[in-house]
């Protein structure tokens, strides 16, 4: 089908490198987390804050599992992961590419995540998070771009050498 899933925690950069690797391989993009909104006509932070984040995982299980494309760039939301009927399917469509960094750059970049609408349990730290989220991202991906000390210009073509584009 020849797409390319970009998984990994919020704040990797999924959606910034995805829409330039789009855009330099002639690919479409798609956020996923923008279906989401445009489906619920809500954003992301109000959906987990007025249904909660099990209702937030089914929504984004159903939206990742409806998608159907040839040619295009998916950038995921970093909770996709927990929906493996979504996972099972986007494996079937692309090719998964897990962008791994550091629990330290990603707490530089993303400040206070509770402000950000993440799928954090009650009393969960971002560190249980990473924990937590990581092996689930190894076990997708079919290829691993590690992004630490990479801007988005050097890291698009990180990808793109990994999938020998
Ligand atoms: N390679 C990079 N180096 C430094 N900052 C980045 C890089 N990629 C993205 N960012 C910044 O990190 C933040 C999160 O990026 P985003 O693409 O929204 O991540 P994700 O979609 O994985 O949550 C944004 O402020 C973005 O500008
Ligand atoms: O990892 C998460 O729990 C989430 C990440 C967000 O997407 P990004 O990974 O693009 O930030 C978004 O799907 C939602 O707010 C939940
Ligand atoms: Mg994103």
């Amino acid at each position: 089908m020849n797409n390319i899933v970009l998984v990994g925690m919020p704040g990797a950069g999924k959606s910034t490198v995805g829409v330039v690797l789009a855009k330099v391989i002639g690919y479409q993009f798609i956020d996923s987390d923008l279906l989401i909104q445009q489906r619920e006509k809500k954003l992301l932070k109000d959906i987990i804050a007025e249904q909660g984040l099990d209702k937030f995982i089914q929504i984004e299980e159903d939206v990742n599992c409806s998608i159907d494309c040839q040619q295009c760039v998916i950038a995921t939301g970093g909770s996709v992961v927990y929906g493996e009927k979504a996972m099972e399917h986007l494996r079937s469509i692309a090719t998964i590419v897990y962008i791994k960094l550091s629990m330290s750059t990603l707490k530089k970049r993303l400040g206070d995540i509770k402000k950000r609408g993440v799928v954090l349990r009650k009393n969960q730290s971002f560190e249980e998070l990473y924990m937590e989220r990581c092996p689930l991202y190894e076990k997708y991906a079919h290829v691993v771009a590690d992004a630490e000390g990479y801007n988005v210009e050097e890291l698009m073509f990180v990808i793109k050498e990994k999938l020998k584009l």
